[in-house]
């Protein structure tokens, strides 16, 4: 891999310390850093280099979900970190920061290769790329990269002039924005589940498939972050990014060997596909929620309102469902129901995949027959499984449904960031949002912020602790569907529960 400079503004912030340093740790361990690489932290705190590194590896004891102990490995790793401080207005701390690269590129006899990284707040995106530019720091001869966090833009609009803005320093290619779903494993294994299984192809599309479910339900609620939370709510914050990534990746088909390059460009074809929502009828395919008091898992917790730093009267989302259909060869037919939303039941993302019934056969005894499910756990545990149905011979020969499980084992999964920062480290786009895909997810969400905003759509609340308000399962019913899952079916799988087929696998 080539050499590189991982310039990290924002290094003091929480996100380097939860995802950041674990992700770069676990890659250096693994022997998946370059040779040559070094980091070079920046914010506004003064810290010595000494203090940097004691920072960088006691956050690794916080959040590193591998061991941390062997001191050797620490210091061999702690060694590549630098820091430097940068308001980022103040010029002249770009002009230090480029003559601090310059020098260590030139120790190390490194090409020039730079990697920067914005693990900041939106509003420094702009300043920073141009102050990059003005400062030199992106006109060496080697290439240059930008890592760019979320949000990327507040709606259509902002999030256009951000990409113009951005496009005068970097090119598309040398832009990779972080959607940290596109890094979770078994996201990134979507496209050659489906791509190398004859079984699959031939099955993903309306002819066989009577829904799809895609879900993200969290337990936690605003957390600290009222100030950020309350200004872009669950559509913002999950669907107009993560989820709608997650339906790119399960509704792409892909010829084999895929590249990058299809694979953007079919998920583009996917959202081009999408049926448009009109402002006015959003109300008949959206419900939005809010989470009131209530229990999880046996502790009481507040309503949103009632969060610190939230006004009383904030009428803000923090839950989502949507029915979206993709007019497409593929799946014209097929509604998508989607859903996220904060203090729910528990934490589960998974992609429920609900299979025509096979045509009834006259006067056949098969009522309690369940529809094949294929269910792609994505978090917080990792799996697949499909339930089928079979018959009970100890039950007058009655159907039974059978699962066949998979569950992914290792002792260590890497987790999203690891895959990502190694796949920018290596150029590769494949897993970040290109801009095409950015710009069609506002497209579609417009409408939405539009008819929330003019209040078009009622604000449903939910008991935390729940599966969101009653309106979204109303969503399914009326076309004769039920979410997966949650406790009603749930207990209904329980009730007819057969043998389960499990596979386990250590690779
Ligand atoms: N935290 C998370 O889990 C997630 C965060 N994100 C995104 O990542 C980005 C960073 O988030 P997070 O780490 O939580 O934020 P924090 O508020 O924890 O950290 C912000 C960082 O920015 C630096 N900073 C603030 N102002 C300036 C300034 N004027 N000049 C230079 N540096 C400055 C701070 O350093 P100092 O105070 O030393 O100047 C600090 O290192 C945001 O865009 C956020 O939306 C995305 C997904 C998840
Ligand atoms: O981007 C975000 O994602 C998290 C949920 O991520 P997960 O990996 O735990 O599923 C969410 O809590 C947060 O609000 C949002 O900004």
């Amino acid at each position: 891999m080539e050499a590189t400079t991982f310039v990290l503004f924002g290094a003091t912030g929480d996100l380097a310390k939860r995802k950041i340093y674990p992700a770069l740790y676990n890659l250096f361990v693994d022997q998946k850093l370059p040779q040559s690489f070094s980091v070079i932290g920046l914010g506004r705190r003064e810290l010595s280099d000494q203090t940097f590194q004691a920072n960088v590896e006691q956050s690794l004891h916080m959040f590193s979900r591998r061991e941390a102990n062997d001191p050797d490995v620490m210091k061999k790793f702690l060694r590549a970190f630098r820091y430097s401080v940068l308001d980022v207005g103040r010029k002249e701390d770009y002009q230090k920061l480029l003559k601090l690269i310059e020098q260590q590129e030139e120790e190390q006899r490194m090409e020039p290769n730079r990697m920067f990284y914005l693990s900041v707040g939106p509003e420094f995106f702009e300043p920073i790329t141009a102050n990059i530019h003005e400062s030199g720091l992106g006109s060496a001869y080697g290439w240059k990269r930008l890592v760019i966090e979320k949000p990327f833009g507040h709606d259509l609009q902002s999030a256009r002039d951000l990409n113009h803005n951005l496009g005068k320093v970097f090119t598309e290619d040398e832009i990779f924005r972080v959607d940290h779903y596109l890094g979770k494993p078994m996201v990134q294994k979507l496209e050659v589940l489906q791509q190398s299984n004859p079984v699959l192809q031939a099955l993903w599309n309306n002819r066989y498939i009577a829904n799809v479910q895609i879900t993200a339900n969290e337990i936690v609620g605003v957390e600290e972050r009222a100030g950020y939370y309350d200004h872009v709510g669950a559509v913002r914050d999950m669907f107009q990014n993560h989820m709608l990534q997650l339906l790119m990746m399960l509704t792409i088909h892909l010829p084999n060997n895929s590249t990058s390059e299809n694979i953007r460009y079919k998920k583009k074809l996917v959202m081009e596909s999408l049926e448009k929502l009109q402002k006015e009828d959003v109300s008949s395919y959206v419900v939005r929620g809010q989470y009131e008091a209530g229990t999880i898992q046996g502790q009481s917790v507040v309503g949103y309102t009632s969060e610190p730093n939230i006004a009383a009267a904030s009428s803000n989302d923090t839950f989502i469902a949507a029915k979206l259909q993709i007019d497409d060869y593929f799946w014209r037919g097929v509604p998508f129901y989607i859903r996220t939303g904060k203090r729910m039941k528990d934490k589960s993302t998974r992609l429920v995949i609900e299979f025509k019934e096979p045509l009834k056969q006259p006067g056949a005894n098969d009522d309690n027959k369940t529809p094949n499910l294929l269910v792609i756990e994505i978090g917080p545990h990792e799996g697949i499984s499909l339930q089928l149905n079979t018959r009970d011979p100890l039950n007058k020969g009655k159907f039974k449904p059978m699962h066949i499980d998979f569950h992914e084992n290792r002792d260590h999964v890497p987790e999203a960031y690891e895959n990502l920062i190694r796949d920018a480290l290596h150029g590769d786009p494949t897993f970040f949002a290109h801009w095409d895909e950015v710009e069609l997810s506002w497209q579609w969400v417009q409408p939405i912020l539009d008819a929330y905003k003019e209040n078009l759509v009622p604000l449903h609340h939910y008991a935390a602790g729940s599966y969101g308000p009653a309106e979204s399962d109303e969503l399914l019913e009326q076309d004769g569907y039920h979410w997966w899952f949650d406790d009603k079916s749930e207990t209904e799988i329980e009730s007819i529960k057969g043998e389960q087929y499990a596979y386990h696998t250590n690779n």
